[in-house]
């Protein structure tokens, strides 16, 4: 697997890390929400965001989740992103008072495509890399653009050699 990474950088994060950022989020969003009644929505961008907008809808009690499917990535190489679901029409409308909510902002190509469907939504992250940073609104830890972010639903505890292991 490892001649398939391009990347010099990883940053393993463990389900427990990934509770308290998607936690630290909601919190940095409480009290950016529209100024009448809070957020209507949070919409989830799928997969990824799908965890982070549940963790981040049971923080600030929005009981109206939804999901956007947006597919760009196979394994590590990007392909142009297309919307293979869309989220409910008549809740969305511009997207005022709407949360969508993704796990990453990398190339920022998929926010691009989302934003351009809703201008007016707000739009977090819990992990940002640097060139997709002004898609984003809010986020959590920013990471270098040469580091691949491993998220838990893709590891699983295994072995590994000791430092000074036997030949
Ligand atoms: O800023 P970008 O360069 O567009 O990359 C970020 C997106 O890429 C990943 O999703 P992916 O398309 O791999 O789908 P997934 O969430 O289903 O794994 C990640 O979850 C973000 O949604
Ligand atoms: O698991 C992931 N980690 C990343 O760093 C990344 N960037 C785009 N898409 C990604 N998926
Ligand atoms: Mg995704």
């Amino acid at each position: 697997m490892n001649d398939r990474l391009p990347h010099e950088k990883g940053f393993h994060v463990s389900w427990d890390q990934l509770h308290r950022d998607a936690r630290a989020l909601a919190w940095r969003l409480d009290g950016h929400g529209p100024d009448e009644g809070g957020w209507r929505a949070v919409v989830g961008i799928t997969r990824g965001g799908l965890v982070p907008a549940m963790i981040v809808s049971r923080e600030l009690d929005i009981r109206v989740v939804d999901t956007i499917s947006v597919k760009s990535y196979s394994h590590q190489a990007q392909k142009a992103p297309v919307v293979t679901k869309s989220p409910q029409a008549d809740l969305m409308g511009d997207g005022t008072g709407i949360l969508i909510v993704d796990d990453l902002v990398d190339t920022g190509k998929t926010l691009e495509l989302v934003r351009s469907l809703y201008p007016k939504a707000h739009f977090a992250t819990v992990y940002s890399k640097p060139q997709g940073r002004k898609q984003v609104d809010t986020f959590v830890t920013e990471v270098s653009q040469d580091t691949w972010i491993f998220f838990p639903w893709d590891m699983a505890l295994q072995y590994v050699q000791p430092f000074r292991g036997a030949d």
